[in-house]
């Protein structure tokens, strides 16, 4: 048995704030990207508005644009011309009235905009038929939404569909976005080979590139299906070619066949820790090797998943400049549990609509192996001595799905 022992293990505050801090000096460069095609990916620097929303008055309303004092004197107005939205600004001629429609500019000299079905036209004259609205109604003053110079997108958000219209509406074309971190997954084994005796199909590198492409990494899938030295650091070497990130996973523990420590050492990597005092996920261990990162996760499903929830994910997001942390999710837990001193427990759970909220429920497992777990949870709880569950009392937790 080899003496790659846990002996140094840290805790999980440390291992993350270890990971965090590593990813604060690896960012990937920007690239530009249409506006069209931002969805997903990370905003490079704060987006300031070139113009102000609305660039001038215009109207909120179909129907007639006129000086609310001549109608007011009047009580009817005769119309004169049509404006729609993209005409260029116009003057009102006095002591008139102007259709206007929903989006066009306001003419000069009008400052009320009354709604076409609230008024009636008869011989060329419009009038109210409801009562007049205030002076200044309906009409859309430029820049109330906002200022030129505004800050409409912050270094670091996530691009949705919310982004694309603000910039879109800007006439923004392109936009600077952090390049899409290259991740290299690489999963290893005897057990893994489709003829092997005892065959275990790779659940770890599928699940682990479904997760990182979720959050925007572009992964690339690798396998060692062998326990041969030399065969697993060829495939480490070829998987490394390029890779902003390394996450492996099997090999890591202190078995005769867990290769993945060794092969990485000595390729010239550097420990940055080997062990966590989590449960599940303890053999995690990190690497660094020149601009590289490399994530040892466990073989165990389970634990894989956690060891990716809890620190490739954080790392993932920091190196993309993604500072905001991702929203919780609370719930009034319905059972107690307690974490030994020193560790933090991982306990999936799902939710149900409760009088007040969620509430969530734990869901079995038979640990660290278990992979039907995950799909029948909705969140993950964490842990410690300090921080145990009690039933009735308010729990946060990472959500597991994708819709929330
Ligand atoms: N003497 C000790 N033994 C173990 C310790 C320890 O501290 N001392 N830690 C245990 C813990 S905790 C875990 S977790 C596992 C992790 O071991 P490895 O990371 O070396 O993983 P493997 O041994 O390669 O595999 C474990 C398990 O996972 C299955 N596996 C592996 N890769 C995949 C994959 N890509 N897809 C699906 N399933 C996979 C593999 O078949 C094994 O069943 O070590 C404990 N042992
Ligand atoms: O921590 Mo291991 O990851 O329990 O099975």
């Amino acid at each position: 048995m080899k003496t790659n022992s846990f002996a140094r293990q840290v805790d999980y505050a440390t291992a993350l704030r270890l990971v965090r801090d590593r990813a604060a000096r690896v960012m990937p460069p920007a690239t530009r990207v249409p506006v069209a095609r931002a969805t997903g990916r990370v905003a490079a620097a704060d987006i300031m508005a070139r113009t102000c929303r609305p660039p001038a008055d215009i109207s909120a309303m179909d129907g007639y644009a006129f000086a609310h004092d001549a109608m007011v004197a009047h009580g009817r107005l005769p119309v004169a011309g049509r404006t729609v939205a993209g005409d260029a600004a116009i003057s009102l001629a006095p002591g008139h009235a102007r259709a206007i429609l929903t989006g066009a500019h306001i003419p000069a000299g009008a400052d009320c905009v009354m709604a076409a079905e609230r008024m009636a036209v008869v011989d060329g004259t419009v009038a109210p038929t409801a009562p007049l609205p205030a002076s200044g109604a309906n009409i859309r003053r430029q820049g109330e939404e906002f200022a030129s110079g505004t800050r409409l997108v912050a270094a670091g958000q996530r691009l949705d569909w919310r982004h694309v219209a603000l910039l879109s509406s800007q006439g923004v074309g392109d936009v600077a976005v952090i390049r899409r971190p290259r991740v290299s997954v690489v999963s290893n084994g005897a057990e893994l080979a489709a003829d092997a005796p005892g065959a275990c199909p790779d659940s770890n590198a599928p699940m682990l590139a479904s997760m990182l492409t979720g959050i925007g990494a572009r992964v690339t899938t690798h396998a060692a299906p062998t326990d041969n030295v030399a065969r697993q650091a060829a495939c480490l070497h070829a998987a490394r070619r390029g890779a902003d990130v390394m996450v492996t996973t099997g090999g890591i523990s202190v078995g005769d066949t867990d290769h993945m420590l060794d092969i990485l050492r000595d390729a010239g990597a550097r420990v940055m820790f080997r062990g966590v005092a989590i449960r599940p996920g303890r053999p995690l261990t990190v690497l660094e090797h020149d601009g590289q990162t490399i994530f040892c996760l466990p073989g165990n499903p389970g634990a894989a998943a956690i060891c990716a929830l809890m620190f490739v994910w954080p790392y993932l997001r920091t190196i993309m400049g993604q500072d905001m942390p991702r929203p919780g999710v609370c719930a009034t837990a319905d059972f107690t549990a307690d974490a030994p001193p020193g560790v933090t427990l991982f306990i999936p759970v799902s939710l149900h609509p409760g009088p007040q909220g969620w509430l969530c429920r734990r869901v079995p497992t038979v640990g660290a192996s278990d992979i039907i777990a995950f799909s029948r949870a909705d969140a993950l709880l964490a842990v410690t001595q300090d921080s145990p569950i009690r039933a009735g009392q308010p729990a946060w937790g990472m959500p597991l799905r994708a819709d929330m």
